[in-house]
């Protein structure tokens, strides 16, 4: 038996990435703090909530429901984790802060800006926890990344960021009721991959407190955004050069993430261009756990058990701040999702 302290996850849909989530939870690492009890499980289906207890977590015995009320309603469950497709988080995160429960719902938080204020309106009228699971910002290599640009600040002040996410899955060759697909679903590159290309470019650029102006253009195949490049433009020159795509034809199964930085040497002031030979380099190694998605669930853990009702990683003011960028790139790109 652990000393560590517990919480108990309700896992609601039984996708892909509820699958990623709940075997990290139930790893064991040096440095977990708290342990992972997978309590419930909430399904569309009562066979399928089976099935993923079976193939996912055998050694956990959640209760399975084959609906997300019921998951709702279960007093024992402390968390509620949200792996439904985008269109629903809005209603699965209302539907579970009104039943009063604390939430970490995926990425992207919801469809647009508009229903993520609201949500946050019902986590603070309900007195809840609620966070977007940006797992990345959770991540010590992004954590080391901030710090090194930003406080070592190692190459020196950071005035113009690219930031893409290239992702192989090439909707039009999905069936029609793909996520990637399916409009009604919130298919689209920007909400699915563009928003790390947009988090990791702002983490780079510092967090600017103001909004940039933006230029953006988008790319729709079948009706389904599949390209995004944005232009974010700060008052004071900064830009951000953010894209995305979900045609990455041949992409590796992979991303690897590496932090390689490239100093200018001594005495080259003048120096325009900056061959390697002439630079030191310096490789910085991070440790790889599971999928990546512990630290996520430990702050998140952590948040619940001494009480916060906002994330310290991902606050709403985050994600609210990205979600408006995202909405000016679909306007100006004129992607619109069923019931905007
Ligand atoms: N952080 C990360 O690295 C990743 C995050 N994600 C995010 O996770 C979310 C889900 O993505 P993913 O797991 O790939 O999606 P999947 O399509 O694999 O799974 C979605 C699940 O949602 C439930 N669901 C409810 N209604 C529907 C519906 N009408 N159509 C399809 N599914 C429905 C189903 O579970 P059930 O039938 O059991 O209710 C389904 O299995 C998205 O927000 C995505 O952006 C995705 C991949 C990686
Ligand atoms: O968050 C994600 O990361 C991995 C991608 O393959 C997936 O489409 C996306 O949702």
């Amino acid at each position: 038996m652990s000393d560590l302290p517990s919480i108990r996850w309700g896992i609601v849909a039984t996708g892909m990435i509820s699958t990623w989530f709940v075997e990290d939870i139930l790893l064991e690492w040096e440095g977990k703090r708290v342990n992972h009890v997978v309590q419930a499980i909430g399904s569309s289906s009562t066979q399928k909530a089976q099935d993923f207890v079976k193939n996912n977590c055998p050694a956990q015995t959640p209760k399975v429901y084959g609906s997300y009320q019921e998951l709702y309603q279960d007093p024992d469950v402390d968390i509620v984790y949200i792996g439904t497709p985008h269109a629903f988080h809005y209603r699965d995160c209302m539907e579970a802060i009104n039943a009063g429960k604390n939430v970490l719902c995926e990425k992207s938080f919801t469809i647009n800006a508009k229903q993520a204020r609201e949500i946050f309106d019902a986590a603070r009228r309900n007195n809840v926890y609620v966070a977007e699971a940006m797992w990345v910002r959770h991540r010590p290599l992004y954590q080391e990344l901030y710090r090194l640009l930003h406080q070592e600040k190692i190459i020196g002040d950071v005035f113009r960021v690219f930031s893409d996410f290239a992702n192989g899955v090439d909707p039009a060759s999905l069936p029609a009721s793909s996520r990637h697909r399916d409009l009604t679903l919130g298919a689209g590159s920007l909400l699915d991959v563009g928003v790390y290309a947009l988090t990791w470019g702002r983490m780079a650029l510092g967090y600017q407190k103001e909004l940039p102006q933006i230029v953006a253009k988008q790319t729709h195949e079948e009706g389904v955004e599949i390209t995004t490049s944005a232009i974010l433009q700060y008052s004071s020159g900064r830009q951000g050069i953010c894209t995305c795509t979900s045609k990455a034809l041949g992409a590796p199964g992979e991303v690897f993430v590496v932090v390689h930085v490239w100093k200018k040497q001594e005495g080259a002031a003048d120096r325009a261009f900056f061959p390697r030979e002439a630079c030191e380099g310096k490789k910085y190694d991070f440790p790889q756990i599971g999928r990546g998605f512990v630290w996520e669930a430990e702050n998140t853990a952590l948040d619940i058990l001494e009480g916060r009702k906002e994330s310290r990683v991902m606050p709403w003011e985050e994600t609210l701040y990205i979600m408006d960028i995202m909405d000016e790139i679909r306007a100006q790109g004129g992607t619109c999702y069923p019931g905007e």
